[in-house]
């Protein structure tokens, strides 16, 4: 979580207008990137990440930590900017600092409500968003903060998703003559955005398919998957690992504790390798059983991880007196507009030069008809925060 301090260094207060600091324009559209971040760490020059830029700063340490990160990053911190200078037109009254509060304000709302409408339910399919109810209000006795095991092994499932190339694309889902990346490539490396295209190659390489690789799945080249494989073993670090000491590090309870918790059966079946390693289920660490777990159909999850998600996001909402949906927190104006809100939308307002993208970024794209003109895409309108209109 950003500190008070740390969230007034990001801000820009030469003019009263609710910014945040920005640093080089990207010139191709006059956008800009991210502020260079002054201090330690330095992680982004040191020679064997072939990089010559600082780091960027932003709103999370991590931000550099690679590349499709960093993209994600300057493409929020851009609609910050978005929104807080529309809200300045419609109230040119509004001081810096009102500007500041419902930008960010609109910007968080936005992205409760893309996380928990368009990506939760990929994740947790029909099964896990029955179990994780309809929001009824805000509720005082729910704890809202982050389960231990949740950050040392459930929410690290995501470490499995990565893929060992970043794609990067130009504005025909074509490969941009850098080529793409492998990861271990991406990793604080933030000269590769100033140098080699910008934001927008990368984000598109995030939901959209290279044109070259439109083909069915099972004819995807050999070539292609030996390229994966070598990338993977060429990153350093093993992430695998440093999950399973960090759980260990952290004294979390086994995995056969988490089955009671959740009503699963407790009696595990432990067979061959399993007991080789742990020689009883009690040992076995929680990161690598949730990740062994078969995922219940529909959904991208096993049942111990299943139960993890919903009881954390449930938390993560109902326990948040600032959640989006409670009932004062907008109008019932403002509500209907940022239910309008999709990652789309911010991708097409905020990339350098983004005119295609799929209605639901969450679904990859496979074919051309899968894009449409950003125009097509719904936006958030801002007009319900003009004082005159607040509650029409
Ligand atoms: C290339 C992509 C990624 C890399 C290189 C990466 C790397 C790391 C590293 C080095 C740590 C610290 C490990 C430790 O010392 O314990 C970490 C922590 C973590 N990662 Fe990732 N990660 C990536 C993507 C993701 C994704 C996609 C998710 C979830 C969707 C995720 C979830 C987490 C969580 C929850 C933690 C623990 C954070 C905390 O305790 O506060 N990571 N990751």
């Amino acid at each position: 979580m950003t500190s008070l301090r740390e969230s007034q260094i990001l801000r820009d207060y030469s003019e009263p207008r609710g910014l945040l600091r920005t640093g080089l324009l990207w010139v191709p559209s006059g956008k800009p990137l991210l502020p260079f971040s002054a201090g330690p760490p330095t992680e982004c020059t040191r020679s064997e990440q072939g990089s010559r830029s600082p780091c960027f700063l932003a709103g999370d340490h991590r931000a550099n930590e690679q590349l499709a990160l960093t993209a994600m990053h300057t493409l929020w911190f851009r609609e910050h900017n978005r929104v807080a200078t529309e809200l300045s037109a419609l109230n040119p009254h509004w001081d810096g600092d009102t500007l500041y509060h419902e930008a960010r304000k609109i910007v968080g709302a936005q992205l409760q409500h893309i996380t928990y409408s368009h990506w939760l339910p990929k994740i947790l399919g029909e099964p896990g968003m029955k179990m994780l109810q309809n929001y009824q209000g805000y509720n005082p006795n729910v704890n809202a903060g982050i389960i231990n095991s949740f950050a040392t092994a459930a929410f690290r499932f995501g470490h499995t998703l990565i893929n060992p190339i970043l794609y990067r694309l130009n504005d025909t889902f074509g490969e941009i003559p850098e080529g793409h990346l492998p990861l271990h490539k991406a990793f604080f490396s933030p000269s590769r955005i100033i140098e080699e295209g910008g934001i927008d190659p990368l984000l598109r390489g995030l939901f959209g398919v290279a044109a070259k690789l439109r083909v069915p799945s099972q004819l995807l080249s050999l070539e292609l998957t030996e390229k994966l494989f070598s990338t993977a073993h060429s990153v350093a670090l093993d992430l695998a690992a440093i999950n399973i000491q960090r759980g260990r590090d952290h004294g979390i309870p086994p995995y056969t504790d988490f089955r009671v918790f959740c009503n699963l059966t407790s009696r595990v079946m432990c067979v061959h390798l399993c007991f080789r390693l742990y020689g009883t289920p009690g040992n076995i660490d929680f990161w690598p059983a949730l990740m062994a777990e078969d995922l219940i159909p529909g959904t991208r999850v096993g049942p111990t991880l299943m139960c993890l998600f919903v009881t954390q996001f449930q938390r993560l909402r109902d326990g948040d007196r600032f959640w989006y949906e409670n009932p004062g927190v907008f109008t019932p104006a403002q509500l209907t507009q940022l239910k309008q809100a999709s990652l789309a939308r911010v991708l097409c307002d905020n990339g350098d030069n983004i005119q295609q993208v799929q209605a639901d970024v969450f679904v990859k794209a496979q074919y051309p008809q899968d894009y449409l003109s950003c125009s097509e895409i719904p936006r958030v309108d801002l007009r319900v925060w003009q004082d005159c209109c607040e509650g029409q």
